[in-house]
């Protein structure tokens, strides 16, 4: 049986995915569920892992039954998942102890500001490349093993396990057998060492963290296992790339070389720029991250993680209900010729890069009678691109680069105002690729990779074409004076929980 295609199954955080690509690295046939969220408390998100390996498992059948494509004509799977988001179970039965905590979830600021109280902020970035912040999922598995009941002696018996999603996944995928990650999503976790590549012990200790829970890190391109037969009617497919979603969609971008950016834009908005082999540490709150392991050698990235930014949109269509579809934002924003003063500040769950405020919330400033639904709705989409430029002046600071273009990406940069104002407030050409699911791609190429179904990152890099260039047309006078607004709207924003 020749094999054909490989699929990507991407795990994110509103919905599961499994799209089929071919060779020239074109999608056959894509299956997507949402799934539900949990907010228990203000501030926390919770997923259910259940579901998401019942979404998961289930588009995984469906994507090939609808493109009618036989199991033994995928060569390989590649996971991209949400980072952070952490799953702990148990490992006789499989079973999730807690629901997994979501990488929004702000419920460990607590122990996040007792680290900081200990003077472990220098210790985090220099061994980390990470803030001490909620984000992560270090502290997300101290609460699980101080907060569910029994949960800290099962641990310290070997009975406990912890994963990010890709993790959990290849654990269901394999039943049981496998139970690893990849450099990039263990670069995520604020309890792995960035340098020395290994679980960081000091850091285990501090937060309590047996080291048997924790899954053996492997290259983000080689052969994992193979799917268990009864998964997918006796087929046993290799799985052969892993990489968190923004690394993946880095590398579905082709952004190969140092220097080279880009920005995804779904619930939030993650722009992450290569930079080699080379721990860049940055001094304006970006992150310093695992790229990738690919071809025997580890590579790196500055990243800006901005936590709200499509959601923004689903916030206007879910709670107060301006608008029926993620879509329609475009036109109610382009109905009026400006903002009229209005802007939103999304921090909802703080604020990420570059100011990383656990305790910053939501707000709308410079009402007035004037101010209608339409300025909202265009003050919501306005925030997405003035986070960006928030971000990207911290890198090009940090990097010493003057970016050339951004390539975007995302389910949000189909809409075409925002790539315009986005482009207009950074004054850099925004590249919107043909093939926007560029973070599967990115894992459906590592996965390719690993069993010779493209040969290396070149082949890969030529087949990046672009779809639309979004060029700056804004006068440098009222692009400076709109951000200068929303500078000022940040202010407001900052601070705001009482613990
Ligand atoms: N046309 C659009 N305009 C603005 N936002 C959009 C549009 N289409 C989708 N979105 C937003 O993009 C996000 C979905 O993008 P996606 O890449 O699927 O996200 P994720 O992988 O985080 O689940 C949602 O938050 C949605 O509100
Ligand atoms: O699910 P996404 O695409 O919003 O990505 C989430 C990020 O990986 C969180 O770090």
């Amino acid at each position: 049986m020749v094999k054909k295609y490989i699929m990507a199954l991407d795990q994110g955080t509103t919905s599961s995915r499994a799209i089929i690509f071919n060779y020239n690295g074109e999608i056959i046939q894509m299956a997507q569920k949402e799934f539900t969220q949990y907010y228990p408390k203000a501030g926390w998100v919770e997923h259910d892992p259940m579901e998401i390996w019942g979404t998961q498992s289930g588009v995984l059948r469906e994507v090939l039954e609808t493109a009618g494509i036989r199991p033994n004509e995928i060569a390989a799977i590649g996971i991209t998942n949400q980072r952070e988001t952490t799953v702990v179970w148990d490992k006789n039965t499989g079973k999730p102890i807690y629901n997994a905590i979501v990488w929004q979830c702000r419920r460990t600021a607590n122990i996040c500001d007792e680290l900081k109280e200990k003077g472990l902020e220098d210790y985090v970035k220099e061994n980390t490349g990470l803030v001490i912040d909620a984000y992560f999922s270090g502290t997300k598995i101290k609460w699980i093993l101080d907060n569910v009941e029994g949960a800290r002696e099962k641990a310290e018996k070997g009975d406990l396990l912890f994963g990010n999603i890709d993790t959990w996944l290849i654990w269901n995928l394999t039943r049981g057998r496998v139970h690893v990650t990849d450099y990039s999503n263990a670069s995520r976790t604020m309890i792995y060492n960035i340098k020395e590549l290994k679980w960081d012990k000091k850091l285990l200790d501090e937060l309590g963290i047996p080291a048997s829970m924790l899954p053996e890190v492997r290259p983000s391109s080689e052969i994992y296992g193979v799917t268990d037969p009864k998964t997918l009617g006796g087929a046993q497919i290799p799985i052969a790339g892993i990489a968190g979603d923004q690394q993946a969609a880095l590398f579905g971008q082709a952004c190969f070389k140092p220097g080279l950016a880009k920005n995804t834009y779904g619930t939030g908005c993650f722009m992450l720029m290569n930079t080699g082999e080379e721990v860049v540490r940055s001094k304006n709150g970006l992150l310093t991250t695992i790229a990738w392991g690919v071809d025997g050698k580890v590579e790196y990235a500055l990243e800006g993680s901005i936590f709200v930014a499509g959601a923004v949109i689903q916030w206007l269509r879910d709670e107060l209900h301006l608008i029926v579809n993620a879509k329609d934002s475009e036109y109610f924003a382009s109905q009026e010729k400006d903002n009229n003063g209005v802007y939103l500040v999304p921090a909802f769950v703080g604020l990420g890069a570059p100011y990383w405020d656990m305790y910053a919330r939501g707000t709308i400033v410079g009402l007035t009678r004037g101010a209608n639904r339409n300025h909202i709705i265009r003050a919501a989409l306005e925030s997405i691109a003035y986070q960006t430029r928030d971000v990207l002046e911290a890198m090009q600071e940090d990097s010493g680069i003057q970016l050339q273009e951004l390539r975007v990406d995302g389910g949000a940069v189909e809409n075409n105002f925002l790539m315009q104002f986005q482009s207009d407030i950074l004054g850099v050409p925004v590249h919107r690729p043909k093939t926007i699911e560029t973070t599967a791609l990115g894992a459906a190429y590592l996965a390719g990779l690993a069993v010779d179904f493209w040969h290396d990152k070149d082949e890969i890099a030529k087949r990046w074409s672009v779809d639309r260039i979004f060029k700056s047309e804004m006068e440098e006078i009222e692009k400076e004076k709109l951000y200068n607004g929303w500078k000022r709207a940040v202010e407001r924003s900052r601070n705001w929980e009482e613990e």
